[in-house]
Order: structure tokens, then C-alpha cells, then sequence
């Protein structure tokens, strides 16, 4: 992988062939996530995609140096460029060392599914965004509120004087979603993660959530990562995606250009399982994926999709599909791609269905 400087001011964080391993007493050693690259650029959406257990958050942790304790960072680099500062390389820095504090809730927030994980029970949502805004930018709890206060009107939250002085339970999913983007706000964030930050609220205030996200990205100028599993929420939110399959990106790309011709099959079977993303006369035809994720601990030889794959032939469980590049910064690893007598090859190339009527059963 040719490595290139950060020439490019946009350019905020590059994750160079990083792969993480977990270890443990008994066993051998887990590659869970395999050299993973991508960059994220100022006001930009990055979505990273895949079902439970791929290595999504894993991925995201090791960004903020949040990785239990048996995890490694196996190899690559995550190269970090802060405003008119030279590149720093996260995986250089100690987890607990001044940098990566420095780095970790300064320039770098994250924001999950559940807001618990990150508010205080025993603390008004007001104190504690006070006492974030306190650190960052070293003026007394006056005038920390006042900022607190704009910030709480900023993500929406009604009656933002009064609520400050709220409890994390008094206030709904909802709200509480919006008090933890607002404290993850408060120390202006280079880069904003965000785990699957909308799967536990219903329908309307997800969109909302999702609504909000973009305008206040478009205000700050951050650039977001952001988590999920549900392709939907990804062609609301994100510019690029990378789509994640046991640790490996098995497809990366141009939002637009993914979706209109994806060219993994796992790609187009997460497409088909979401119901927003077939067209109403198609609602009959909607299929889960098939069987499940092998485990990290037994990982197939070559393609780890190969188990699942309605198209899968015999160099599937052969090496290990290079990346082939199907449009401008648009590339995915599967063997359809680069054998010329593939079964579906020449309709994966085109964005058609091919053969993935017989793999279902005849219900796709
Ligand atoms: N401390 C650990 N020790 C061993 N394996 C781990 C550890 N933490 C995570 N893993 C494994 O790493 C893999 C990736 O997990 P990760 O949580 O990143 O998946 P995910 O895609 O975010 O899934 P979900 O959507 O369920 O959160 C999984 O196989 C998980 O079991």
C-alpha cells in the first residue's frame, strides 16, 4: 500500500492497513479487524457498514486508543492531522498518555446508541455540559452555561434554560440523545464518531436525530464516522461507505456509486434485507441474509463471505480477494470481480441481480 503524505488539507484522519488482534489465555490469538483503510475528510460522513460482530466498533475504539485490554493493534497506522499541525500517528501514542487525551474528547467525540454510556445519572445534563465546556475552554461555570444553554437550543432541545437543570431520567429517548450530541459538541470536535446513534429511537426521531447530525456537521465543519448497521440510515447520512464483513472492508465507495451498482454480493444482500431500500412492488421479494457470520476464531481461507455467497465458485475458498477498483474511488474484494468466467461476474459489473433468484430460494 503506497503510503503518500497528508498533503491535503481536508484530509483529517487516514487509517493505513490497520488490523487489531485479541488475545487470550487459552487460545490463539483473533484477527477481529484486517487492514482496514480509509480516510475521513473534513465535513464529510464516512458510514462504516455490517452485521453485528464485523468489527465496526472495534474499529472505532481504536481510533480513541479505547480498546479492552487483550486487544492489540496488530499493524498500520492512523495517521491524525489537527488544524495546521503536523500528522500525528494515534497508534504511536500510549491510550493514557497526554497526547491521546489531548486527542480523545478534544478533537475526537464519540456518541453512542444508548446516551447512559456516556451522561451521568447523579448530574443535571446543564452541569455537565458546563463542566466539559469548563475544560476545553477555561471560563467559570457563568459563562460555561451560557454556551451550554446555546448548545442545548442548537440540538433542539425546547425550553433549554430550564431543561439544563434536568436529570439524564427525566428527560425521553429523545431529548437524551440530543443532550448527549450537545456535550459531545461542547468541545467543537475535529471528528464526531458515532455508534449506531439512532438504533433504539423510533422511526420519527431517528430522522430527526439523523436531520440534526448533518446540519450541525455543515456547522461545524467535522467530519463524522458513523456506525451502523442499516444501509437506510447510511444513504441518509454518510458521502462514502465502507462495508464491513468478519473484520475485513470488503467494499468501499462514493455513496452513490455503491448503491446504484454495488458490487460485493454482500453488499446487495444487505440492500435487499432493508425494507426501505427495495421499492414497494418489491416488498414481497425482501430477504434476510441467509446462515451467519463465521466467527473470527475459525476463519474461512479466501473469501469469508463464501458460506453465504449465492455466487460462490471455487477460487471463493482459495486466496484472498484483492481489492479490484470499479469506478473512481469505488473498489470491492470479491474473486466475481477479477475471474472472467465467474457465474455472475459480468452482471455484478453491470448492478444487476444475476442469479440471486435461485439463492433464495426463488422468494429473491
Ligand atoms: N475483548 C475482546 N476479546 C475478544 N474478542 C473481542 C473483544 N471485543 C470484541 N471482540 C470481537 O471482535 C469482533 C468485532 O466486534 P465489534 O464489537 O467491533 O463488532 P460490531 O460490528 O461493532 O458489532 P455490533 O454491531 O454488535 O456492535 C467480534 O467478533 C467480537 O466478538
Amino acid at each position: 500500500m503506497p503510503q503518500t503524505p497528508m498533503d491535503d488539507k481536508a484530509e483529517l484522519l487516514r487509517m493505513e492497513n490497520v488490523s487489531i488482534v485479541f488475545s487470550s489465555p487459552d487460545e490463539a490469538d483473533i484477527e477481529a479487524v484486517r487492514q482496514v483503510d480509509f480516510t475521513l475528510t473534513r465535513g464529510k460522513t464516512l458510514a462504516l457498514v455490517g452485521e453485528s460482530g464485523c468489527g465496526k466498533s472495534v474499529t472505532a475504539r481504536t481510533i480513541l486508543r479505547l480498546l479492552d485490554r487483550n486487544a492489540r493493534i496488530g499493524t498500520g497506522r492512523i495517521l491524525f492531522r489537527a488544524e495546521d499541525e503536523a500528522p500525528v500517528d494515534i497508534v504511536s501514542l500510549k491510550p493514557d498518555s497526554p497526547a491521546m487525551r489531548a486527542i480523545r474528547g478534544n478533537r475526537i467525540s464519540m456518541i453512542f446508541q444508548e446516551p447512559m454510556s456516556s451522561l451521568s445519572p447523579v448530574h443535571t445534563i446543564g452541569d455537565q455540559i458546563d463542566e466539559m465546556i469548563m475544560i476545553h475552554e477555561r471560563i467559570d461555570q457563568k459563562a460555561a452555561r451560557v454556551r451550554t444553554v446555546d448548545l442545548l437550543e442548537q440540538v433542539g432541545i425546547p425550553g433549554a434554560r430550564q431543561r439544563a437543570d434536568a436529570y439524564p431520567f427525566q428527560l425521553s429517548g429523545g431529548l437524551r440523545q440530543r443532550a448527549m450530541i450537545a456535550m459531545a459538541l461542547a468541545c467543537k470536535p475535529d471528528l464526531l464518531i458515532a455508534d449506531e446513534p439512532t438504533t433504539a429511537l423510533d422511526v420519527t426521531t431517528q430522522a430527526q436525530i439523523l436531520d440534526l447530525l448533518r446540519a450541525l456537521q455543515e456547522e461545524y465543519g467535522m467530519a463524522m464516522l458513523f456506525i451502523t448497521h442499516d444501509l437506510g440510515v447510511v444513504a441518509e447520512i454518510a458521502d462514502e461507505v465502507a462495508v464491513m464483513y468478519l473484520g475485513d472492508v470488503v467494499e468501499q465507495g462514493n455513496v452513490f456509486d455503491v448503491f446504484r451498482a454495488p458490487q460485493h454480493p454482500y453488499t446487495r444482500a444487505l440492500m435487499r434485507s432493508i425494507p426501505r431500500m427495495v421499492r414497494r412492488t418489491e416488498r414481497e421479494r425482501l430477504a434476510p441474509i441467509e446462515g451467519n457470520v463465521p466467527s473470527p476464531r475459525n476463519r474461512p481461507k479466501g473469501c469469508a463471505f463464501t458460506s453465504r455467497c449465492p455466487h460462490a465458485f471455487a477460487p471463493c475458498t482459495g486466496d484472498y480477494p484483492e481489492r479490484t477498483t470499479t469506478g473512481e474511488a469505488h473498489w470491492a474484494r470479491c474473486h466475481l470481480l477479477t475471474h472472467d468466467g465467474a457465474p455472475a461476474a459480468a452482471g455484478l459489473r453491470q448492478g444487476t441481480m444475476v442469479g440471486e433468484s435461485t439463492a433464495h430460494g426463488g422468494r429473491a
